[in-house]
């Protein structure tokens, strides 16, 4: 049963809780998006099912791990396609998109600064192009603009997240990828995803 009442708790940042309020701003789903002040932690941490954030809270039950949220709500909302093969396509562009995260987060954990450096230089310079040539392909064979079918999905939200982060940071640059910025015009211009990217606030940034 679809349920009534929708709140997402988070801290006060995009983090691994902007996948799930950007799935339910594109379904223009209502929801109540409850962004924790830093000092009410300590105390709302032993209400939740693993001492962490996000939690999504529906009709009263709390629910926590990030892509797990995500997952559910897509599902429920139409984001994951319409066969058990578009959810594989979709969960192949998620775990790819994975992948690309983690390699970018061993570049965090070398304490040597000369061994950090090599490994930075060759992530972005090896690594990163590898995972935005297998997107750049991916959305070319699709030709759709979207990663699966022809509709915007759950794999579309991640990447569009994941590769917007990236760039406002200066990790990626997608000039050489023609499908991948047609791609991200795509995603916002979705009219939804549209007027919730006008509200984010500067902490969403
Ligand atoms: N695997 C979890 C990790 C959650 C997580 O690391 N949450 C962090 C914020 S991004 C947190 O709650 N930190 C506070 C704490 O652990 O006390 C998920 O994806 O939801």
């Amino acid at each position: 049963m679809a349920p009534t009442t929708i709140k997402l708790l988070y801290f006060d940042a995009r983090g691994r809780a902007e996948v799930s309020r950007l799935v339910l701003a594109a379904v223009g789903q209502q929801f109540e998006d409850i962004r924790l002040p830093r000092e009410k932690w300590a105390t709302e941490k032993a209400n939740t099912p693993f001492g962490q954030l996000p939690v999504l809270e529906i009709d009263g039950r709390r629910y926590a791990q990030s892509l797990a949220i995500a997952t559910y709500l897509a599902r429920e909302f139409g984001l994951y396609g319409t066969t058990n093969e578009d959810g594989l396509a979709v969960d192949q562009v998620i775990q790819l998109s994975i992948d690309l995260s983690s390699s970018i987060a061993r570049t965090h954990r070398k304490r040597d600064e000369t061994k950090k450096a090599e490994l930075v230089k060759k992530t972005q310079e090896v690594d990163v192009p590898k995972f935005l040539e297998f997107f750049e392909k991916l959305l070319h064979q699709n030709g759709s603009g979207y990663f699966v079918g022809a509709t915007l999905t759950l794999a579309d939200i991640i990447v569009y997240d994941q590769l917007d982060s990236l760039i406002k940071r200066g990790f990626v640059n997608t000039e050489m990828y023609p499908s991948i910025q047609a791609f991200i015009r795509n995603v916002e211009g979705n009219e939804n995803i549209k007027s919730y990217l006008k509200t984010r606030t500067e902490s969403d940034h």
